[in-house]
């Protein structure tokens, strides 16, 4: 059962098992609240036996003491609830978080390029708070109260069946408007989640472009679009409120007729003495108690419509599939075999296409051809950012794709154009490469990327904080603490995109000699959009839409007339751009 309750709310086991303790106590919580009207009822009834025998109240002590043992356990019940109910629900809330985000970093590269960030930062934020709510302030009292109503009925049955049933007319016409409502409400809440996904994602570009904004003076603009986004939200925020708003007051109204009604026919009943003026008291409080209850219930119950919606999310982001591949094999080489590999980001769009070569260690493979022949993506695939959806990738004789991540990341050093670093120091930053590193060996590693350059020039040295992902150093200084990076994890396999793009022509020399000496015994990949730095490459593959076009060395791929030749003859300028 617990299992089952885990499933179906998306919880963890110990989060079912809070739940069904809350509701255990929230049902008992709500018994000890009917204590105080019970005694009250008691002292009316001795009262009233009293002054109709003209004797006094013999037990005022008794009730006095059966008092305070109410009070002390109106307080423990409360506490008790309290305490189980919303510690417990904020354990598991952060319980669900971190299980997400190790989720996460389970998942494959592709997952990410499908759903939009706001989208998954709003399942781990707003989903998880609203399933929080509901939790403490939801479930628990619809589990606890529908036992408490259905006991009441009982109660009011054993006194005078004929009243409970004319009290009981209500609850069916109560439940037809609530199924009634279930059609607009939920497609209410489909409009305004979507009207919230898109309002995360603008603000999240709208802060990320915020320096595009201003160099194109598109600041009008961008505040109007704002604007209507807030309207349109605000629109549906309306339209999502109304239905239930509708739904509710028919429900309380329906429901507090039946008091109307308990007046009526009860009244009737007592003055044909079928029911004693104590029996119709306790009716009219027993039956207000009731439908409250009820109209509590209705309301947690369409909470609970609207929280399946987010159940929903959180569920099929947990149902996500891992990436796969678990081996570390003992590599003999490391030797990359590429068979008809085929590869798309969105279904039915092919970014590479049966593509075949090799890439042996102790060689440079280079990998050129026009923007968007998926360069990178190639890398992105040898480094299992991205997992191929045709053909095969060997890795020293072994399926890439059964390779454990973290076992491949260890054998793997890139350094992509668009390089990630963290608002920490220099010094920090180039350690990632090899966490145990001693701060010698840091610098070493710094040194060859040609870092001592900029890092000693600054107040700290390589103590400085770089600000969010380096945003205090320019393109070029970026890249040579990834180079270093590289350089500090020595891994027999290195990636190189677009490595000496940000670098002045000085620096480019002098981190070219560095890598020249880095990539000894490797299996280099280096992607490069000018020909002339991959000049030495033992081998060079030449991509064009996705498809390897050419493959050889420079001289081979010069004696054809291909497109290597004629890129090749640009770049030196005994090509004009008419000719290409
Ligand atoms: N995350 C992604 N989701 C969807 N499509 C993508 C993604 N990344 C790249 N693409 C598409 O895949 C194709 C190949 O892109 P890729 O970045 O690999 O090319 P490239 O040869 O490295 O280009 P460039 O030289 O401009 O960097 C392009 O059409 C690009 O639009």
């Amino acid at each position: 059962m617990i299992d089952k309750i885990a499933e179906k709310y998306a919880l963890s086991t110990q989060g079912a098992r809070t739940f069904i303790r809350s509701s255990i106590l929230e049902f008992i919580n709500n018994l000890v609240s009917m204590l105080p009207m019970a005694l009250f009822l008691y002292l009316l009834y001795d009262i009233s036996t009293a002054v109709s025998n003209g004797t006094l109240l013999k037990n005022g002590f008794f009730y006095l003491l059966l008092g305070v043992v109410v009070l002390i356990l109106l307080f423990v019940s409360n506490y008790a609830t309290y305490t189980e109910l919303y510690v417990g629900t904020y354990k598991e809330s952060a319980q669900i978080r971190l299980s997400l985000a190790e989720k996460m970093k389970q998942l494959p590269m592709s997952f990410y390029s499908k759903k939009a960030p706001s989208e998954i930062a709003s399942v781990m934020l707003n989903d998880v708070a609203d399933l929080e709510n509901f939790f403490s302030h939801g479930m628990p009292k619809i589990t606890g109260l529908i036992p408490f109503v259905g006991l009441t009925l009982i109660a009011l049955l054993a006194i005078n069946w004929k009243l409970t049933l004319v009290s009981a007319v209500v609850i069916p016409l109560s439940w037809l408007i609530f199924q009634g409502s279930s059609y607009m409400e939920k497609k209410a809440h489909q409009e305004y989640f979507s009207t919230i996904t898109k309002q995360s994602d603008y603000f999240q570009e709208m802060i990320e472009k915020m320096q595009e904004t201003r160099l194109l003076n598109r600041k009008k603009e961008a505040k109007k679009e704002m604007a209507e986004l807030l309207a349109q939200q605000e629109k549906t925020h309306r339209k999502t409120e109304l239905p239930t708003a509708i739904s509710q007051g028919m429900i309380a109204a329906v429901l507090q007729s039946g008091i109307g009604l308990v007046i009526i026919f009860g009244s009737y009943w007592y003055t044909q003495h079928e029911l004693t003026l104590i029996e119709l008291l306790i009716f009219l409080i027993a039956t207000n108690k009731m439908y409250n209850m009820m109209i509590s219930i209705y309301e947690k119950l369409s909470m609970s419509r609207n929280t399946k919606i987010r159940i929903e999310r959180l569920k099929s982001l947990y149902h996500e599939k891992n990436q796969v591949g678990n081996t570390t094999p003992a590599f003999s080489n490391y030797n990359f075999e590429l068979k008809n590999l085929g590869f798309e980001y969105k279904v039915g769009q092919p970014v590479l296409k049966n593509v075949n070569f090799t890439a042996n260690e102790g060689e440079i493979t280079a990998l050129v051809g026009p923007s968007g022949s998926g360069k990178s993506t190639m890398l992105r695939i040898l480094s299992r950012l991205y997992d191929y959806d045709k053909g095969n990738v060997l890795l020293g004789g072994h399926e890439l794709q059964n390779i454990a991540t973290d076992y491949l990341f260890e054998h793997i050093s890139v350094v992509f154009q668009e390089v990630v670093l963290f608002n920490t120091s220099i010094l920090e930053n180039i350690r990632m490469g090899k966490k145990d590193a001693s701060d010698q060996e840091v610098l070493a590693a710094a040194k060859k990327a040609q870092c001592d350059e900029f890092a000693l020039h600054l107040e700290q040295g390589y103590d400085s904080i770089i600000g969010e992902n380096g945003s205090l150093l320019s393109g070029g200084e970026r890249q040579r603490i990834s180079i270093a990076r590289a350089f500090l994890k020595d891994s027999p396999i290195l990636f190189l995109d677009e490595t000496s793009s940000a670098l002045d022509s000085e620096n480019e020399y002098a981190v070219q000699q560095a890598l020249s000496k880095l990539v000894k015994g490797k299996t280099v990949l280096v992607v490069a959009h000018r020909l002339k730095t991959i000049e030495n490459a033992d081998k060079i593959i030449v991509l064009g839409a996705g498809s390897v076009l050419e493959q050889g060395n420079k001289e081979q791929l010069l004696a054809r007339d291909g497109m290597f030749k004629r890129q090749y003859q640009y770049e030196m300028g005994t090509l004009s751009n008419n000719q290409m």
